[in-house]
């Protein structure tokens, strides 16, 4: 369904002038400001929105609000007062109904109000991937209920993951291997995600070699896939990321196969970030798991800034605004390695920035979050290298250079 947004004009206008083409972006972190940046260049205004004043995209985009996304009346104010084209989700805590009524009367949600609904609640992408599209997934139950809760765990077995429904980069995440540790996941499961007191998904633990993000773009000119980025993640949040991560062709097409059915089914144009779990058997055809899918640019993918022609934030921006995408190609092998802060504070500031430029290729990104938490992402270093080893290296060697100091306490 090709929605025509209420002020969707055929002419390419002028950022602030009355046919401007403009984005509204509901979340202003590190992966929207570079959402931001890609539209700007193409003349587009870009209007940001996050919970918290002074968020990274708000920092460079022609306007910026503070409201609780949560809350479907702050959004509708915010989408009539700007009258944007397109409004492009960028975190997990949005009121996603607000977004499928805002789609009906004819605002233009990216990719589909539809896809932002199922992906911002486990239950709906896992039981759309799993029960509905069949695809292979680990073993799963929901439970709103301590009681509910214990049961699920009885019924998945030991080791598991448990995760709030509604949370991202590892938020309220603990993996369960005994009984003991049952209750400390539930109680973290309940403050940690991005809303109070949710129900949660109980996963059985897939023991994978290695995981991957098979970024896929929806675009007027078809399906593309990037070159998979594989990925180490701590406590269920990303820490370095590389392109590409070397399948065999059958995995490969297995991988692709997946991710074109899930994205189809969430339909739209944009970039998706596809997650997914490769475990190896011997000599035979590794099982593929889907883990998971953002209707939108990944943390893992901010390494397509330095390994391939289009970053993955150029992709979704082309993609999302009907404009070819053409050729994806890999440069060189990439890797990101992200900084994280030490611990809270206001004001951080931060040291050993040249000596991280001193590694050779590196490139480094400093998001400008105005406060940080411990383990808060800040920044991430980037790099090339003449194979994937190298890059990892040097990313990791760029990033290890820089620290965050957190500033006054808050
Ligand atoms: N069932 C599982 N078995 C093994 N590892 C898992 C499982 N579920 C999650 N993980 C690990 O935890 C990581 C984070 O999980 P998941 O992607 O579901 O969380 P998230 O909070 O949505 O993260 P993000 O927003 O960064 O994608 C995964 O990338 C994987 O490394
Ligand atoms: N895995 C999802 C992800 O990486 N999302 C990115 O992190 C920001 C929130 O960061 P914060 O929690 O530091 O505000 C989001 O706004 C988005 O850019
Ligand atoms: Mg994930």
């Amino acid at each position: 369904m090709d929605l025509i947004s209420p002020r969707c004009s055929p002419l390419w206008g002028t950022p602030l002038q009355p046919q401007a083409k403009r984005i509204l972006l509901l979340g202003s972190g590190e992966l929207g400001r570079e959402v931001a940046l890609e539209a700007m260049r193409l003349g587009v205004e870009v209007i940001a929105v996050d919970a918290y004043a002074e968020a990274p995209a708000m920092q460079i985009a022609h306007r910026a609000h503070v409201i609780p996304m949560l809350e479907g009346q702050a959004l509708r104010r915010v989408v009539l007062e700007e009258k944007p084209d397109y409004i492009v989700p960028e975190v997990e805590a949005i009121d996603t109904n607000m977004l499928l009524q805002l789609e009906s009367e004819g605002w233009r949600v990216v990719p589909t109000a539809q896809a932002t609904r199922l992906t911002m609640n486990r239950e709906g992408i896992r039981r759309l991937a799993a029960e509905d599209l069949g695809l292979k997934t680990s073993p799963y139950r929901f439970a709103s209920t301590l009681a509910d809760y214990q049961r699920a765990i009885a019924a998945v077995g030991f080791p598991c993951v448990v995760k709030p429904i509604m949370s991202s980069s590892g938020k309220g995440q603990s993996t369960v291997r005994c009984p003991a540790e049952i209750q400390a996941a539930w109680d973290y499961a309940q403050c940690g995600g991005r809303a109070q007191n949710q129900p949660v998904i109980v996963e059985g633990f897939v023991a994978f070699d290695c995981e991957i993000t098979l970024l896929t773009v929806r675009a007027v000119d078809g399906t593309h896939f990037c070159p998979p980025v594989g990925h180490v993640q701590v406590a269920g949040d990303y820490r370095e990321s590389w392109q590409p991560c070397n399948l065999s062709e059958s995995t490969r097409q297995t991988c692709e196969a997946i991710a074109e059915t899930i994205t189809a089914a969430l339909g739209g144009w944009g970039l998706f970030g596809v997650e997914l779990f490769i475990q190896n058997h011997g000599p035979g055809e590794p099982t593929v798991y889907f883990s998971e899918v953002s209707p939108r640019p990944h943390d893992t993918g901010m390494v397509t800034m330095v390994s391939q022609n289009m970053s993955e934030f150029e992709l979704h921006v082309r993609a999302m605004l009907g404009l070819p995408v053409g050729q994806i190609e890999l440069l060189q092998p990439g890797a990101s390695a992200v900084i994280l802060a030490p611990g809270p504070g206001m004001s951080p500031c931060y040291s050993g920035i040249s000596q991280a430029l001193q590694v050779p290729t590196s490139k480094l990104r400093l998001f400008g979050k105005p406060t940080c938490r411990n383990n808060r992402r800040m920044g991430v270093a980037l790099a090339l290298g003449q194979s994937v080893q190298e890059a990892r290296d040097r990313a990791k060697m760029a990033a290890a250079a820089v620290t965050v100091h957190p500033g006054s306490a808050q």
